[in-house]
């Protein structure tokens, strides 16, 4: 992400000197417990690029405070406060939902006395049954697979605080989980992660992000991806060994050459087309981009000027 006008590049060696004199850094019994809600993640890059970001988010929550404050006076109605909406985008499997989840605890955390929640978009993925009725089995992830039409009604309740209800997804059966559903409660903070948080559906008037108080595009390499994706399928395929109800129980008994191959023809036909065709077009969109390296960590950041 080269040549950006609108952003600031900033080396990782900066980022962390960002707020240091202005915040109380974590314990490290504090810093253990996050790691025990979190295990994959590094300490050193909560401390110094999450904190900085979570201290960031405060300021913002607190100007989209001052701002329906302000709106509420000039239209002499009540003011109610409403949802600060954080968006995160980015590849499959690149780790958003690993980002989403150490942004919710360190928000918690910093935050006690803000209710945060934490959704992603793929419950509102067509049914199998749904996708195969609409020939769209393959391509699973594209703009077309989604309910868009769900999705922006179901975050325009959360910001209207009113309670509602997103369907769960399961990686484990490869759809969503009839009849189960996530509750959103008037959240101080909600957190939306998924691929297409970021996209502008061709028919509609309103996108997801208009709902947006920040978002975040998780990037990185993309052979480090196709890795990541790789070693999150061996993953899957351990956790499948012993579930014959899961969708990948087959391939985890069988040849693992097998499943590989099948896998690497996903990654190519699907992810990494849908990465190119939808979701790459979307990062500059994005207020901040958080790019990674090998093991996940985080070495460049872009910050959005204006
Ligand atoms: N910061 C990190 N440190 C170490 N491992 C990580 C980190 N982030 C993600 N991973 C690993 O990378 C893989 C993909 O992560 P994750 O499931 O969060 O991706 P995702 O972008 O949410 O994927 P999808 O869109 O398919 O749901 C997982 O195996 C996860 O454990
Ligand atoms: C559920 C999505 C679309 C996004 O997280 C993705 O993980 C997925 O299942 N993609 C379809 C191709 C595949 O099986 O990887």
């Amino acid at each position: 992400m080269e040549n950006q006008l609108n952003y600031y590049k900033i080396p990782r060696s900066e980022w962390r000197q960002f707020y240091r004199d202005h915040y109380v850094p974590l314990t490290s019994r504090e810093l253990m417990r996050l790691k025990s809600l979190n295990d994959v993640i590094s300490l050193q890059d909560v401390e110094e690029i999450y904190m900085p970001l979570v201290h960031l988010l405060g300021m913002r929550m607190e100007q989209q405070a001052a701002k329906q404050a302000n709106l509420a006076e000039f239209l002499g109605i009540e003011n109610k406060p409403t949802p600060f909406i954080l968006g995160i985008a980015g590849s499959v499997a690149v780790g958003k939902s690993t980002v989403a989840r150490l942004l919710s605890d360190l928000l918690t955390e910093i935050f006690p006395d803000k209710k945060v929640q934490q959704i992603t978009t793929d419950g509102f993925l067509y049914s199998s049954k749904e996708l195969k009725a609409k020939h769209l089995l393959s391509r699973k992830g594209f703009p077309e697979s989604y309910d868009m039409e769900s999705l922006i009604k179901f975050i325009n309740d959360v910001k209207n605080g009113l309670k509602a209800k997103a369907p769960v997804y399961s990686h484990q059966i490869y759809d969503r989980i009839e009849g189960k559903y996530d509750v959103i409660d008037k959240p101080d903070i909600l957190i939306l992660e998924g691929i297409n948080v970021l996209q502008l559906p061709e028919n509609q008037q309103i996108y997801v992000s208009d709902f947006f108080d920040f978002s975040i595009y998780v990037d990185a390499d993309e052979k480090l991806i196709e890795k990541w994706y790789f070693e999150r399928f061996d993953l899957i395929l351990e956790r499948a060994k012993k579930d014959p109800t899961n969708y990948y129980y087959g391939y985890a008994q069988g040849d693992r050459d097998v499943a590989h191959k099948m896998a690497g023809q996903v990654w190519q036909d699907v992810n990494h087309k849908n990465l190119h065709e939808y979701i790459l077009p979307t990062r500059n969109r994005a207020d901040l981009v958080l790019t990674k390296g090998e093991n996940h960590l985080v070495d460049e950041l872009f910050l959005r000027k204006f």
